[in-house]
C-alpha cells in the first residue's frame, strides 16, 4: 500500500488575519504523516497594491498581472506570506521549507497565451518536479508552496493558488496516496451562500454543472471545483472543500468523480 500524503490549500481570507492563520497553523501542525501546505494571499496582495496606488483587476478568478503587479505579488506571496507561515510552522515543530515554483525548478509554467484577455505575467503550469518534492517529503521536510511559478527563461509568473494545489497534488499522486483539502472561510460548498449550514455534502460533475447554471456556485468557487475534478481524474484519491478550522474533522463537501 502507498504512503498517505495530505495537501492543504489555504486561501487569502484565512492567511490575512493573524487569528485565523494561527488556528490553521495549529491544526496543520497536528496533521499526522506526510503533508504539504499551499497558500494563496490574494487579499493581502490587493491591499498592498492599493496602498502603492496600483489598481487590481481580476478576470475569471485570475489577477491581471502587469510588471508592477508582478513585483507586488512576488513580495507578498514569495516574501511576507510564505515566510510568516514558515516561521509559524517552525515554532510549532514542523520542519517547513518555503518554496516558489522557481526554487529547485519545482513548478515550471508558460505565460498564459493572449486570447480574449491579456493576463500579463500569469503562468499556466506545465511541469511539477514531483521527484524532488517526494525526496524532501521523505526526509521529513514540509514544503510550503507560494503561488508563483517560473518559465525557465528568467521570468517569475503569478499562478492561481488553487491551481498550484491541484497540480502539486496530481504530480505527487504518482508517488503517494494523496488527499487534497481546499480550506477557506465557509463550511464547504453551500446551497445558499448566505446560509452557513446549507453545506452540500457530496458533489458530482453533473451536479456542479447544474449548480453553476442555477447561479448557486459562482466566482472563485468555479475554478476551485474545476481543479478538484481534474485532480480526482488524474489520480488524487480524495478531494474535500471545507472550513479552515475544520481540516481535521470529516465535515465539508466531498468531491466525487
Ligand atoms: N456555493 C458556494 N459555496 C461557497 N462559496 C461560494 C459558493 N459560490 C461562490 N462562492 C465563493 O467562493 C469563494 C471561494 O473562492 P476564492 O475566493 O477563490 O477562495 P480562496 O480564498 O479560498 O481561494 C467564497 O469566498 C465564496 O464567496
Ligand atoms: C493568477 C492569479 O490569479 N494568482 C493569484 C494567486 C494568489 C491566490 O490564488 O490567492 P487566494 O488563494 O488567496 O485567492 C492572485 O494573484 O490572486
Amino acid at each position: 500500500m502507498r504512503e498517505k500524503l495530505t495537501v492543504i490549500k489555504v486561501g487569502g481570507k484565512i492567511v490575512e488575519e493573524e487569528a485565523t492563520l494561527h488556528k490553521l497553523l495549529d491544526d496543520f501542525a497536528a496533521i499526522e504523516g506526510y503533508k504539504v501546505l499551499v497558500h494563496g494571499g490574494g487579499r493581502s496582495a490587493t491591499k498592498l497594491a492599493t496602498q502603492l496606488g496600483i489598481e487590481s483587476q481580476m478576470v475569471n478568478g485570475r489577477r491581471i498581472t502587469d510588471a508592477e503587479t508582478l513585483k507586488v505579488v512576488t513580495m507578498v506571496y514569495g516574501g511576507l506570506v510564505n515566510k510568516n507561515i514558515v516561521a509559524g510552522l517552525q515554532a510549532r515543530g514542523v520542519n517547513a521549507l518555503g518554496l516558489t515554483g522557481a526554487d529547485m525548478d519545482v513548478i515550471r509554467s508558460a505565460k498564459r497565451p493572449v486570447k480574449d484577455v491579456d493576463y500579463g505575467f500569469v503562468g499556466d503550469v506545465k511541469q511539477v518536479n514531483a521527484e524532488f518534492l517526494g525526496d524532501l517529503i521523505h526526509k521529513g521536510v514540509v514544503p510550503v508552496m507560494a503561488p508563483l511559478t517560473h518559465d525557465g527563461a528568467g521570468n517569475l509568473l503569478n499562478t492561481n493558488a488553487d491551481t498550484i494545489a491541484g497540480e502539486t497534488a496530481k504530480a505527487l499522486a504518482t508517488l503517494f496516496d494523496v488527499t487534497l483539502v481546499f480550506c477557506f472561510e465557509k463550511k464547504g460548498v453551500l446551497r445558499d451562500e448566505n446560509d452557513d449550514d446549507s453545506v452540500i455534502p457530496q458533489l458530482t460533475p453533473a451536479e456542479f454543472k447544474q449548480y453553476v447554471a442555477e447561479g448557486v456556485i459562482q466566482g472563485g468557487m468555479i475554478p476551485k471545483l474545476e481543479n478538484s475534478f481534474e485532480a480526482l481524474n488524474a489520480g488524487v484519491g480524495e478531494v474535500v472543500i471545507t472550513l479552515a478550522s475544520a481540516i481535521n474533522e470529516s465535515s465539508g463537501t466531498r468531491i466525487k468523480k
